[in-house]
């Protein structure tokens, strides 16, 4: 099922509007704090929003508008400020997996899974029946007897993935769903997941590029409590627009205005560059290149046509067989022996140069 959402908490900052179309895998990223969870228990009903809608095809879930502050057209004709629609967590089809499995501890591995077709009215025999199907989607069956207590982080998670979809839901939610397992288990729980999430609507909160990559078919990055961007997984990262996608894209971007196929930033900076948009002037535009792209001086090189940026080493990490220089905006990749001949530590005076063939330049 297609779900939208529109949550807003102004005393939290977050204002977020999402939307997934049925059957798609949506990736939410962000930093710490940017509403992430705040978005997914709104929508799995465990916090109410000041106002907002949730809506899962035609079905509302959540409708609450406040006639001073929400200015969606014809919406608060309809509601007065204190009216609204709520649909409790259970009665919603709306399925929430958490980091941690959070298994019933008294209960066996069949009996956990078996709980949510229970609860809805589901004769024991039948439920169990289904309980077992799905273990055995998820290679869990042979631990359907055991006690969660004695299952390993990645067989827990296993059994907590079946223990959502035996509930059959309209939509899954999963808060950083391979975040507590150790490195062993995870790829194994991500090619689950991989196959269980195909054709079924979805959000994944993840602070994982290769979940992104792997999972989702399309990204929203959220920042500040807002959605600064959103489209398919391979559009976001290879052609971001916010510089949180970009880090995790391993891009640099400078954001600024465009002037021809050129990026001006409003400390003076001017990256040249290429661009197949077609670009106001004036208008919010980002220059995107790569770290390997970018050379590294210690002085502008004489007569350089290319685009040259200067700034304070603050620190240097290894990177493949290469190391990753950065300053406060910008990264470059250079050899461990050019590393050595510059002798770079962080604080030092550096100047960065890319040629403008090297640098995306699209609208923001
Ligand atoms: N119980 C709460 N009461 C008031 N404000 C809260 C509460 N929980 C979170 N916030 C605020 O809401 C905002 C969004 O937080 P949220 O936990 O949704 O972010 P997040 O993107 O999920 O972060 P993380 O990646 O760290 O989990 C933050 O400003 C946070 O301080």
């Amino acid at each position: 099922m297609k779900l939208d959402a529109r949550v807003r908490f102004p005393q939290r900052g977050v204002d977020l509007t999402l939307a997934v179309e049925a059957g798609r895998t949506l990736a939410l990223l962000g930093p710490n704090g940017a509403g992430k969870s705040t978005a997914l228990a709104s929508i799995a009903g465990l916090l109410r929003p000041d106002t907002g809608r949730i809506t899962l095809d035609d079905r509302i879930l959540y409708s609450h508008s406040d006639a001073h502050s929400d200015t969606d057209s014809g919406s608060f004709v309809a509601t007065r400020p204190g009216q609204g629609e709520w649909v409790p967590p259970h009665a919603r089809g709306v399925a929430l997996l958490a980091q941690e499995p959070r298994l019933f501890p008294h209960l066996s591995v069949l009996d956990n899974v078996a709980f949510g077709p229970r609860s809805a009215g589901m004769p024991r025999g039948a439920a169990r029946e289904r309980a077992r199907e799905w273990l055995g989607q998820v290679d869990a069956e042979a631990f359907a007897d055991r006690r969660p207590a004695a299952l390993s982080g990645g067989q827990a998670q296993r059994v907590a993935i079946a223990r959502a979809l035996a509930t059959e839901p309209h939509l899954l939610l999963l808060d950083e769903p391979l975040s507590a397992l150790d490195v062993e288990s995870a790829p194994a729980i991500r090619q689950l997941l991989r196959r269980v999430l195909r054709d079924r609507t979805t959000i994944l909160v993840t602070h994982d590029i290769l979940d992104a990559v792997l999972l989702a078919d399309d990204v929203a990055v959220v920042e500040d409590g807002r959605v600064v961007e959103q489209g398919p997984t391979s559009r976001v990262l290879t052609r971001p627009t916010s510089g949180f996608a970009a880090r995790i894209a391993g891009l640099n971007l400078v954001r600024g205005t465009a002037h021809g196929a050129a990026v001006s930033t409003p400390e003076g900076l001017r990256i040249e560059g290429l661009s197949d948009d077609t670009l106001g002037e004036g208008a919010p535009a980002v220059a995107v290149f790569s770290p390997s792209a970018v050379g590294v001086y210690l002085q502008a090189p004489a007569g350089s046509p290319r685009n040259v940026v200067r700034g304070t080493v603050t620190d240097l990490e290894p990177h493949g067989h290469q190391v990753r220089v950065h300053t406060a905006y910008l990264a470059a990749d250079i050899t461990p022996a050019a590393l050595s001949e510059l002798h770079l530590a962080p604080g030092s005076e550096v100047v960065f140069t890319v040629k403008a063939s090297e640098v995306a330049v699209y609208a923001a």
